[in-house]
Order: structure tokens, then C-alpha cells, then sequence
């Protein structure tokens, strides 16, 4: 598959001046609970309603979703509000009903586009209509995989296409439900510039204080637009409760993100620049991650040798280090003397670090 101008069709016949927002609960809950919500959001940057109808739960016993009961709620919430309905669908029965019901847009969920068996189901069951179909990052950081289930839509005669990152699992916590990863739906910007690419924040963040941070990265980043999830009620929603936020909540976020415009010459070099930078704040980051982990490995061989008695300084293995970096880097387009220089200054830190774990 190559990039399409054609991907973003969809997207640029909104004519939107900012970037596309769908918000709308987690799940359909009740009627009044969708119908409360989409009247919430009807005068605002919101352009989509989402609403869950099948939840695929980690565990069972959970809430499932309300099932083709939600997919009326939502034909009227459309109705009465004029904004355009999305929603999951995970099997071809699925697209079937959203057929039905006139559903505008499907998503296909994070743990569905790992499988390229039922994402195929899918994408039969849609072929020869003229749905839009968004597709969410698979649970594992996995770009082909990801690319893959587009390709299928692709294949099947969707052209109206767009990617919702939402994150990558973990095992480890970390500050986020689902790891960001941000290199990756960078990568596949780079590849496919007009295949719109929206940001899930609350699938990423799985809590509510970091999602006005997480738009602004992805503005920054240049993504096209935000699916955000909002409740009535967030603290009482019948799935990820603390994830959610009020209409009101969203409508600050939405005026206090800086949107960054491409106009003019000089603007378009400016959102550019920022872009780029934006990527590079993200590797530093990277960098100084993978530099703690290096040292905190570098102590526990400190420990080790202090128990046995060993000198810190190895020279011979020191050596191979050095001339594997420095072959390495020349792939990179790396000088011998910047890789020297950066790993002279690696191997001092390291061996402080071995020094005062001895000393202690
Ligand atoms: C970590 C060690 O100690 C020193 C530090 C090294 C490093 O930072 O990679 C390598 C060799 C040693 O001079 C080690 O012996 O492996």
C-alpha cells in the first residue's frame, strides 16, 4: 500500500479550522445517559459521537455493552444533535447491525487488529460500502501488524481510512495505562502523510490528569485529530471510570490546546521546525531512559565485583565495547571520534558509579 491523497477525503470534507474531535462515553450506557452526553457536546468542537456497544473486557463478569439497543440511542442522539456516530465493531455481525443502524464510522479496537483473521471478517463484511474505517494500534508495539489491517480495508475498496493510536501494553506500570510509543505512529506518519491519524489520550493515559498533556504532544507531532472519551457522570461510568471526563472538562481542554496552523510560508516552516523538535524532546527522553537502565545494570556488576574482589576497570572487555560502537555508529553515520567520545564519557560515568557503589 502506498499513500493515498485520497486516505484524507473524508476528513478534509468536514472543512474543519481545527482538528477533528470525536468524544462520547466509554459505553452506551442508558438513553438518557447518550442522549445527555451528545446534547453536551453538541455545540462544541466535537464533529463525532463514540459510544461503546461491545465492550471486549480483559476479564469476564465485567459490563459487555448494551448490544443493537445502543446503536437506536445513537440514530437518535444523531438526530437531535447532527453529529456524525462512531462506534467498535469487533466481528462481521457487528458491522452488520452498524450497517443497519447507519452507523457513519467504525473503528476497528486495539485488541482486534492484532488478528488478521477476524480484521479480514471485517473487511469483507464492509466491502462495496462507502464507510469510513478507523483502525487502532494492535495491543503490542508492532507497526507492520498495525499497517496490515489498514492494507485489508485498503484491499477490500475503503478508501476513507484513518489510524487511532492508542497506545502499546506493558507489563512493567508506568506513569500510563498504555505506553505511548510515540516513534511508532511517528514512523507511520512519515510513511503515509494523508492517512489521517488521530489520538486516543484516554486509552493512553487511563487517567484524567494527563490528557490535556497528551493533546498538546500530539498537536505538537501534527496529528489530525483526538478521540476522547467523556461521560455525564465519569466517576459513576459503568466502564473505565477513571479515564473519563465531563463534557465541560473537554470543552477546556479544547480551548486551551494550541493548535498549531499550516498557512503561509513562514508559518508552515515554524509547525515544521516544532514538529521535528517535538521528535527529538522524545528521543532525549529516550536516550536518558536508556542511559539510567545502562547504569543502574553498571552498579549491580559493581556490587558483584566488590563481593568477589575484582578490579572495576576491564580493560579487554572495555575494548570490545568500544570497537563494536564504534562499527556500529558507522552505520548510523556516526563519526569515530563522536562515538568515542560519548562512550569515554559513558565508561567514566560507569566506573564512578562501581567507585561508590566499592565505597559504600
Ligand atoms: C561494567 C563494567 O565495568 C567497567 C565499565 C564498562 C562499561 O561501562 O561498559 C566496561 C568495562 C569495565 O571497564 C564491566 O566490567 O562490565
Amino acid at each position: 500500500m502506498k499513500n493515498k491523497k485520497e486516505f484524507r477525503n473524508w476528513l478534509d470534507a468536514l472543512a474543519l479550522n481545527h482538528p477533528l474531535v470525536i468524544a462520547g462515553p466509554c459505553s452506551a450506557e442508558t438513553e438518557e445517559q447518550l442522549l445527555e452526553i451528545a446534547h453536551q457536546l453538541k455545540d462544541s468542537k466535537v464533529s463525532i459521537l463514540r459510544a461503546g456497544i461491545w465492550k471486549p473486557r480483559s476479564r469476564p463478569g465485567n459490563f459487555e455493552g448494551v448490544g443493537e439497543l445502543g446503536l437506536k440511542w445513537l440514530q437518535t442522539a444523531k438526530k437531535e444533535t447532527g453529529l456524525l456516530t462512531t462506534i467498535e465493531v469487533a466481528n462481521a455481525t457487528h458491522v452488520e447491525l452498524a450497517l443497519k443502524y447507519d452507523v457513519d464510522i467504525l473503528w476497528i479496537g486495539a485488541r482486534t487488529t492484532v488478528s488478521p483473521f477476524i480484521v479480514q471478517e471485517i473487511a469483507e463484511a464492509v466491502r462495496g460500502t462507502d464507510k469510513t474505517i478507523l483502525v487502532k494500534n494492535p495491543v503490542n508495539p508492532d507497526l507492520a501488524l498495525w499497517l496490515g489491517a489498514v492494507e485489508r480495508f485498503y484491499e477490500v475498496g475503503i478508501n476513507k481510512l484513518g489510524v487511532i493510536h492508542r497506545g502499546f501494553s506493558t507489563y512493567e506500570k508506568t506513569r500510563y495505562r498504555n505506553n505511548p510509543e510515540w516513534q511508532i505512529p511517528i514512523d507511520l506518519h512519515n510513511h503515509f502523510p494523508d492517512l489521517p491519524l488521530i489520538l486516543d489520550p484516554s486509552h493512553i493515559a487511563g487517567r484524567r490528569d494527563i490528557i490535556f498533556d497528551l493533546c498538546q504532544t500530539a498537536l505538537d507531532l501534527n496529528y489530525d485529530g483526538l478521540m476522547i472519551e467523556t461521560h455525564n457522570n465519569p466517576d459513576k461510568a459503568w466502564s473505565d471510570a477513571d479515564q473519563q471526563i465531563t463534557p465541560l472538562a473537554l470543552k477546556e481542554i479544547l480551548s486551551d490546546l494550541k493548535v498549531r496552523k499550516t498557512e503561509g510560508d513562514q508559518i508552515e516552516f515554524r509547525n515544521q521546525l516544532s514538529t521535528l523538535r517535538s521528535q527529538i524532546d522524545l528521543i532525549d527522553d529516550q536516550i536518558m531512559d536508556m542511559l539510567g537502565k545502562r547504569m543502574k545494570i553498571v552498579d549491580s556488576i559493581g556490587g558483584m565485583k566488590k563481593k568477589n574482589n575484582v578490579a572495576i576497570l576491564q580493560v579487554k572487555r572495555w575494548n570490545q565495547i568500544l570497537e563494536r560502537m564504534i562499527e556500529l555508529g558507522g552505520e548510523y553515520t556516526l563519526s569515530e571520534d563522536f562515538v568515542l567520545r560519548i562512550y569515554k564519557a559513558i565508561h567514566q560515568e560507569s566506573i564512578n558509579h562501581q567507585k561508590k557503589v566499592m565505597d559504600d
